[in-house]
């Protein structure tokens, strides 16, 4: 049983990773390629800066020619650059949206899929928090970040590729003065991610804290508790403001360290070029390009401090989003038919999340075409036991199998022409009638939707404007008995041959209740059902009644063998039946009617 959501591991993450990349790998290599070319356009402008130089310097020829054509050089691949850089940044966008999408649909379809038994036991905020927090920082991640990181690494390598070639000393140099950059990076990462935490957590305290205080005002003032609620709000107040001034303190040291660590590496390019130009080992040229790259550098690093907390905070939530993968697949349901209709429970014992055991060794099968009660008092176990038998749950131990096959191995469309568990819930998509009937047959034909909804008495469908094209769920709202009967009508077309009822009609008003009884009369004719019921006047009417108590299965047999055996059933049907001697049990209102209670 998952009681939390799997987050996916490193090597998830990469593999997953790997994949978004290939699904869109012709953007991925336009944006590379593009741009390499547009930091290889970059590079030029500083060549021929140094070029000018030494044109200059050495004062020879048509220096003004030279200088005009090598300036109208520099121009040219800046404005190359510059529209290269465009391209590749909107490739890069287009390609994030489309990975956005992809990361979305992926975890939407994996939601839908998860099993029943798992869906319904995972922590609902969770799973919402990652179809919304965590898929909206992915998505923004890939929209902006993943681009301009990509960008700014490609640049990156190109301007240390750049120096190294026009004097490997040189770029040496420099890359040892960015040491400091590194150094000042790594002591704010350190720090950033556990500051940034405390002061968000911080901060929700406050706010907590003092909208308590103003929606509490009358009973703070009534119990004269004012002092308490400052003193807690004066608390806040210093903790969030000691966060802030904490985060405050680690930008104050890293953007000055991160402004001088940048500019170390031109001052010792300067520095050893200088050296080295006396010397008569480089032209000044050579050593002005080479500064103005390491200038250069600055941009591209700038641009991965800025996004690097971003991008470290979306692969955590890249890793939830994929995390829903390790939830087992429906694919791994059997393909085996059940061989017949017959129910079989065998053996079954059942815990909620590896507690005690509320199911204790059952044994039941369930004849085809029979009517099965079951009651019990409340806990005893009776909507666990109709979950099972539905196949929405697996027994921790033991078997129910329709027809020789595990009924949770069921594949949820073969699933559904088996067993369907009908409850109070009935669900109304925001959607045309034709599709909202359509979920459970998707090939079914106008004149078998009608035909289903006519079985139940559902002739409004013939009154909405614009029959089963009509809307409903948003503009047009179905009352509690229509949406039953909507909800009937699919059971209709799944047409299973078992329907288990747990609390179909139990807490629907008297009207609506009596009109849903009514729908239900006609999907229950020619199947096996099996009722948990709350009223002893459905045991009576039961072909067989099973009556379990704190998880085990007491008594099996009719009605008549129950009352003979002078049990348990019996002892309810006595005090029931003696209390409303004479009237019909099923105009008694209260309690007392509900069986076991
Ligand atoms: N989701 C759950 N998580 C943990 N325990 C649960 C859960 N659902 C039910 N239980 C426990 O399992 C036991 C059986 O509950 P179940 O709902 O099956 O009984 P029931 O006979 O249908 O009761 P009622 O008539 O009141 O609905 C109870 O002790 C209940 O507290």
């Amino acid at each position: 049983m998952t009681a939390t959501l799997p987050v996916a591991g490193a090597k998830l993450v990469r593999a997953a990773a790997w994949g978004d990349l290939r699904a869109d790998r012709g953007a991925v290599a336009g944006l590379l390629l593009l741009n390499g070319m547009a930091s290889a356009a970059g590079l030029v402008g500083p060549w021929l800066l140094g070029r000018i130089v030494d044109a200059v310097r050495a004062g020879s020829g048509d220096v003004l020619g030279t200088v005009d054509r090598l300036a109208l050089g520099a121009l040219v691949f800046t404005v190359v650059q510059m529209l290269l850089g465009r391209w590749a940044l909107a490739v890069g966008y287009r390609f994030g949206e489309r990975t956005a999408g992809r990361v979305r649909e992926r975890f939407l379809a994996r939601t839908l899929a998860l099993p029943p038994s798992v869906a319904e036991h995972v922590p609902a905020g969770d799973l919402i928090a990652r179809g919304t927090t965590d898929a909206s920082v992915v998505a923004l991640t890939l929209r902006r970040a993943v681009p301009e990181v990509l960008v700014a690494l490609v640049q990156a390598v190109f301007l240390i590729a750049a120096v190294l070639v026009l004097n490997p000393l040189l770029g040496l140099c420099g890359l040892v003065c960015f040491l400091g950059v590194g150094a000042a990076l790594r002591w704010y990462l350190r720090r950033a991610r556990p500051a940034y935490l405390t002061e968000a957590a911080t901060g929700a305290r406050l706010a907590d804290v003092v909208t308590s205080t103003a929606k509490g005002a009358r009973t703070i003032e009534a119990l004269a508790l004012e002092g308490r609620r400052a003193e807690a709000a004066d608390r806040a107040v210093a903790d969030a403001r000691a966060a802030r001034l904490r985060t405050l303190r680690l930008r104050t040291v890293l953007f000055p360290s991160f402004d001088v660590s940048c500019a170390l590496p031109a001052v010792g390019v300067l520095l050893v070029g200088g050296a080295l130009h006396a010397n008569g080992l480089v032209s000044v040229g050579v050593v002005v390009a080479a500064t103005v790259y390491m200038r250069q550098l600055v941009g591209p690093l700038d641009t991965l401090t800025v996004w690097v907390e971003q991008l470290q905070g979306a692969i955590a939530s890249y890793a939830r989003i994929e995390g829903l993968a390790e939830v087992p697949r429906e694919e791994l349901r059997t393909a085996a038919s059940p061989t017949d209709d017959r129910i079989e429970v065998s053996g079954v014992r059942y815990a909620y999340d590896g507690g005690r055991d509320v199911l204790r060794g059952i044994d039941l099968v369930v004849r085809p075409g029979e009517r099965l009660a079951i009651i019990g008092t409340s806990g005893a176990g009776k909507s666990t036991l109709a979950r099972l038998l539905a196949g929405l749950d697996r027994p921790r131990t033991g078997s129910v199998t329709v027809g020789g096959t595990p009924v949770a191995d069921l594949p949820a469309d073969r699933l559904r022409e088996q067993v369907v568990l009908i409850t109070q819930d009935h669900h109304v998509f925001h959607d045309t009638v034709r599709d909202n009937l359509r979920v459970v047959k998707p090939n079914a034909t106008d004149e078998e939707l009608r035909g289903a909804l006519e079985a139940l008495g559902a002739r409004w469908i013939n009154d909405l404007p614009q029959g089963l094209n009509t809307e409903v769920g948003a503009v047009i709202s179905l009352d509690g008995a229509r949406a039953q009967q909507l909800s009937l009508a699919r059971v209709v077309l799944a047409d299973p041959h078992t329907l288990i009822l747990d609390e179909a009609t139990a807490l629907l008003d008297p009207t609506t209740a009596r009109e849903t009884e009514q729908s239900l009369a006609a999907v229950l004719r020619g199947r096996t059902v099996i009722a948990i019921a709350h009223r002893l006047q459905t045991a009576h009417d039961a072909n067989r009644v099973a009556v379990l108590e704190a998880g085990e299965l007491v008594e099996l047999g009719t009605h008549d063998q129950l009352v003979g055996a002078g049990g348990h059933y019996a002892s309810l049907w006595t005090s029931w039946h003696g209390e409303y001697d004479g009237q019909d049990p099923r105009r008694q209102p209260g309690a007392a009617r509900r069986a076991g209670q």
